[in-house]
């Protein structure tokens, strides 16, 4: 089990990370009701920078349901998402991968929020280039999912670019209106389809 490391002198201290898979996770398995392998996943909210359709500059990910409690997705880097000249940020890049680990939650039918998430910036990732990530749920203990993903350049065999590993934590839909500003909610009652997912409706 990987975990965070520094060194004393010549001797490398391993410690665990709070994303590490905790004595008594288990993976479940795949609900029954989960979307087969090769479906597009909906985006949860058009207008998340993420995943919406309609966040002009945003990132578009697509998202696609694989075998087991695992998804892929791509995302295209363009000139929106620059830090360094023509290079992608690397926060844009952990908002891909935290996107794409939350997506996790279509599969084990839950409503997951992000508690903690690790980046791994491997290799640079120019303008242009298409990342395919992949990602997967590594285990669940009561409300909290342990999930890993990576991002590849240019084809889900391309060198991987960008790993990541994250805590999520299940949350109730009443998270989302609790926490929300009225007129966001408000403007979901009067157009529902700006939220995708239609099991989850019934609360509006
Ligand atoms: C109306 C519109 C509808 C919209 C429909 C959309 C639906 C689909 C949305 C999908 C969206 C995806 C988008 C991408 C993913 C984001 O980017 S989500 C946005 C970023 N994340 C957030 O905003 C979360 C902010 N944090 C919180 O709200 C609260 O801290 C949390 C995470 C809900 C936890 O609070 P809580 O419910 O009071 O639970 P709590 O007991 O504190 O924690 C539960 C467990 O997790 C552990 N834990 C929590 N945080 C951590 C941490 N950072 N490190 C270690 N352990 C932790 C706790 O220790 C606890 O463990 P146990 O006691 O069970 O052993």
């Amino acid at each position: 089990m990987p975990g965070g490391s520094h060194r004393v002198g010549t001797v490398r201290v391993v410690t665990p990370l709070r994303t590490d898979l905790p004595p008594g996770a288990q993976l479940p398995p795949r609900p029954a009701n989960a979307p087969a392998p090769g479906t597009v996943l909906p985006s949860h909210y058009v207008r998340c920078f993420a995943c919406g359709d309609q966040s002009a500059h945003g990132l578009h990910l697509r998202v696609d349901a694989d075998a087991g409690l695992a998804l892929c997705a791509t995302f295209e880097v363009t000139e929106h998402h620059q830090g360094a000249p023509g290079l992608a940020h690397g926060g844009l890049l952990s908002c891909a991968l935290d996107e794409a680990l939350g997506a996790l939650g279509h599969l084990t039918r839950t409503s997951l929020v992000t508690g903690r998430l690790e980046t791994d910036f491997l290799r640079p990732v120019p303008v242009g280039t298409v990342l395919h990530l992949s990602a997967r749920v590594e285990g669940v203990l009561g409300r909290r999912v342990y999930a890993s993903g990576e991002g590849r350049l240019n084809s889900p065999t391309g060198r991987v670019a960008v790993r990541a590993r994250g805590l999520f934590v299940e949350v109730p839909m009443e998270h989302f209106v609790t926490h929300a500003r009225a007129e966001d909610i408000q403007a979901i009652e009067q157009d529902p389809d700006l939220i995708r997912l239609r099991e989850h409706q019934t609360i509006f």
